[in-house]
């Protein structure tokens, strides 16, 4: 049985339970109270368990595969194979200090007191640049510390900015720049095929997602023109149409951020009838 431990709540729930389903792997009579879930696959289960947790259960093997934050997993140096980028969950801890602070730079921070959830990342980065601080931990409302004397600066989760801003903070530099990831555990993943079709499942809604296929109408004639219009990725797919017109249908996959210049080009070489769709998997 490969267990895959996955958010239980929090921000990273929702997006993880929709990867999961889009790559095929649905979590089923899932809700947030349960602890572990079915999928399709008889040996596979979900285990639902805190973000920050996850990163240990992976390394002591109470869960093969799991899903979290890399900032989560540097944090608690767990010894876990990070298998891949999920770009989702995008977060960066900043070092901030407040807006009225003679604190310019980390280097101004020497000997001073800096607050954060994450003081294994925060020592970390203060070692490399060689500037002795005290870390002090705390396990949330970080941005009011400074205010009230507890710390001179912060180290904390930044995404929009806004808390910083309401908060009359005022950043200095960034600490960490983090998304979620797929990680395992290294003796289950070269033990498991599984976690590798996991992978290569996730993947696929990766790929998919930067891709559309994009199919049109074509008078025959003009089939070279656009062929040398449409980038070489393996295709196009031709087919001809029976219809009173020379015509064929011709089938291709482009990269998303590609369609707005080849569909005119397109249009302008005479293609007609042109669907641009998405792709739910893609599986090389
Ligand atoms: N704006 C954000 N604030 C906090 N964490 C964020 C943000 N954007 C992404 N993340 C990521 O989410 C993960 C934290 O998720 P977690 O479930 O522990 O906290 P949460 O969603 O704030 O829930 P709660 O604080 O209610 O427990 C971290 O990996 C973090 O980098
Ligand atoms: O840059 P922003 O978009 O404003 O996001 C950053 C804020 O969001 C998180 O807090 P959260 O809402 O999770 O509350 P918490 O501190 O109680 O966990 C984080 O701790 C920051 O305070
Ligand atoms: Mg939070």
């Amino acid at each position: 049985m490969i267990r895959i431990a996955i958010p239980n709540k929090g921000r990273l729930h929702d997006p993880t339970v929709k990867l999961f389903k889009e790559a095929g792997l649905p979590v089923l009579e899932g809700s947030s109270r349960k602890l572990f879930a079915k999928t399709t696959d008889p040996e596979m289960i979900f285990l639902f368990a805190r973000a920050a947790d996850i990163p240990e259960y992976v390394q002591d093997g109470a869960a093969d595969v799991g899903i979290t934050g890399l900032d989560l997993i540097d944090e608690t140096d767990a010894e876990v194979e990070v298998m891949l980028d999920l770009h989702f969950g995008r977060a960066k801890l900043v070092l901030a200090v407040p807006e009225d602070s003679e604190i310019k730079t980390a280097e101004d921070l020497k000997n001073m007191r800096v607050a954060t959830e994450f003081p294994n990342i925060t020592e970390k980065y203060f070692k490399n640049i060689d500037i002795p601080v005290e870390v002090i931990k705390v396990s949330g409302a970080c941005e009011m510390t400074p205010h009230v004397g507890i710390a001179d600066a912060i180290v904390d989760i930044s995404s929009s900015g806004t808390t910083l801003v309401t908060n009359h903070l005022r950043k200095i530099t960034d600490v960490f720049s983090s998304s979620v990831y797929l990680i395992s555990n290294a003796e289950s993943s070269q033990r498991e095929e599984k976690i590798q079709h996991i992978k290569t499942a996730l993947e696929s809604v990766l790929h998919a997602k930067q891709k559309r296929y994009l199919m049109m109408n074509v008078p025959s004639g003009k089939l070279e023109t656009i062929k040398d219009i449409l980038p070489g990725l393996g295709g196009p797919t031709v087919m001809k149409v029976e219809s009173k017109n020379s015509t064929h249908a011709v089938h291709a996959v482009i990269d998303a951020d590609q369609v707005f210049a080849i569909v005119s080009e397109l249009k302008k070489a005479g293609a007609s009838d042109i669907l641009v769709v998405p792709i739910e998997r893609m599986i090389p």
